[in-house]
């Protein structure tokens, strides 16, 4: 027998299957009796049912993507016959990037238990790939914020997600935020957090991941905690941190990209604003997209579609936001952000400078200084977006960033005005989607590493990852891979530009 194959029995009708490792599956053959009838091992009502669509080489030879592949082991109680059982966790998943928890048993016979152990071990390695990063058998802190959303993230975590981190034989502490500032408490304040977990898993919408940056942030050594890799599943009305990882809302789906995710490293921002710094991973707005988000609380039963029914009519009415807004813009015109999208996106990780001690010092100050002479000032008074990201989805509906990247040392801007004719401005709207507002004339795209803006009209709303921030001028800036994400992939989910 070749080292890489077992052969195993199909229960209870005892068919004969070859099971070898390949280069990213197993390979599943059976005996010719098995194929004439159609019929497959237990765990597996069809050829279909236990492959990945991506992998499926025929109905004969269905195959196990190790991607796909949570556990498996050979059970140490005999079972009839002199036969042990190997059971092989793993999920179906499907081209939409959907998850479903699959158990493949099959028998062996006893005397081959050690050696069907030794291959189970050749298998584990392949499906955690470890010089990549990928950690088995994860300490998975899950921070649950139980009114995110539609206040279903509890439910959400407990039927589509813990089944595959059980059946990953993950590590699971769960904990449910009691009020708003809690989540980044428990980070602050947890004493050995970096010995005790390979990630925090926000059960939330983007706010949970607000707060642990911020708790990470206020952490003694700070170095170490940013090292912590911090990931969602999408259980909030928001969920852009998982969208833009894995490039699915699904919670299964996401939990199989945990159990199987990397640390990664990630830029994240510091925001200066009445005195105080706080961090910023995702966006900062203030305009029409900020008083969609925040100021659409009370359609929040309707799902994401608050955000696409807020702008509509705030574009309707032509709403305008007077502000000036201070930038230091590293790529200004379309070609030089499109350059610098396709320089920077092939950059190996290793090439991040080493991270100094402590929260980095700000290099342009706060908000309370003096704007750097070398800013270009922009003055407006009628802007209708502003708009900053460091990802590219907002939303899963709306790539409003489609040049973001996650350690290029910037992040992108948005600016739109209110004077284009409605035509334009609808155009643009429903082009978000897709990120094909990036090339529209009407739609000013920067790259910038720091930025201060000042609204100019008496009240309105800022929003700062998603939450409500004090109606102040603030300041941002960059630091390029301070964060850790965990991701099984080290690019965003988005085709770029
Ligand atoms: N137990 C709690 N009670 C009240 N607020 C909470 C609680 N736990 C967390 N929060 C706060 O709820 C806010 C929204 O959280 P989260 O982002 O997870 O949900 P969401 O519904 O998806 O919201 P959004 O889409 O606006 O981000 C955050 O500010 C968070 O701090």
């Amino acid at each position: 027998m070749n080292q890489d194959s077992i052969y195993a029995y199909t229960i209870p009708d005892n068919g004969r299957v070859k099971l070898t490792l390949d280069e990213r599956f197993i390979r599943l053959e059976y005996s010719q009796s098995l194929r004439d009838h159609n019929t497959f091992p237990a765990g597996c009502l069809s050829s279909v049912s236990c492959i990945s669509p991506s992998s499926f080489n025929s109905k004969q030879n269905p195959s196990i993507l190790y991607f796909n592949i949570l556990w498996a082991e050979v059970s140490s109680a005999l079972m009839s016959d002199f036969k042990a059982a190997l059971t092989i966790d793993y999920c179906t998943t499907t081209e939409k990037k959907t998850a479903q928890l699959q158990k493949l048993t099959l028998s062996i016979d006893a005397e081959f238990v050690d050696s069907c152990n030794e291959w189970i071990q050749k298998l584990l390695q392949r499906v955690y790939n470890a010089s990549a990063g990928v950690v088995r058998c994860k300490r998975l802190l899950i921070l649950i914020n139980p009114f995110g959303g539609q206040g279903k993230a509890r439910a959400m975590f407990q039927a589509e997600s813990l089944p595959i981190m059980d059946a990953a034989r993950c590590k699971i502490d769960e904990v449910v935020t009691k009020y708003k500032g809690h989540a980044a408490e428990i980070i602050e304040n947890m004493e050995n957090l970096e010995e005790l977990y390979d990630a925090i898993v926000c059960c939330s919408g983007d706010g949970i991941p607000h707060e642990v940056f911020n708790g990470l942030s206020r952490r003694p050594d700070v170095k170490k905690a940013f090292t912590m890799p911090v990931c969602q599943l999408p259980c909030g009305s928001g969920s852009a941190l998982c969208v833009n990882l894995v490039g699915s809302k699904n919670v299964s789906y996401s939990s199989l990209c945990v159990v199987k995710g990397a640390p990664q490293r990630m830029d994240l921002c510091s925001l200066t604003q009445k005195g105080k710094r706080y961090m910023t991973f995702l966006s900062q707005t203030l305009g029409m997209i900020a008083d969609c988000d925040i100021g659409t609380e009370h359609l929040r039963w309707m799902g994401e579609a608050r955000f696409t029914v807020g702008i509509l009519m705030r574009v309707l009415a032509k709403s305008k936001y007077p502000c000036e807004i201070s930038v230091r813009i590293a790529h200004e015109s379309r070609n030089q952000v499109r350059q610098a999208y396709n320089e920077h996106k092939l950059r190996p990780q290793s090439s991040l400078p080493d991270q100094e001690d402590g929260l980095p010092a700000l290099k342009y100050g706060t908000v309370d200084d003096d704007v750097p002479e070398d800013w270009k000032t922009i003055e407006s008074s009628s802007l209708a977006i502003f708009y900053v990201g460091k990802m590219p989805w907002m939303s899963s509906d709306a790539m409003f960033f489609p040049a973001a990247l996650p350690r290029d040392g910037y992040m992108d801007m948005v600016l739109v005005d209110s004077k284009i004719p409605l035509s334009e401005s609808l155009k643009i709207l429903t082009s978000i989607e897709e990120g094909k507002h990036f090339d529209s004339k009407h739609v000013h795209y920067y790259k910038v590493d720091a930025y201060r803006i000042t609204p100019k009209a008496k009240s309105g709303f800022i929003s700062i990852d998603g939450e409500s921030f004090s109606f102040d001028p603030f300041q941002v800036e960059i630091h390029q891979g301070l964060a850790t994400v965990l991701s099984h992939s080290p690019s965003f989910q988005a085709p770029g530009v």
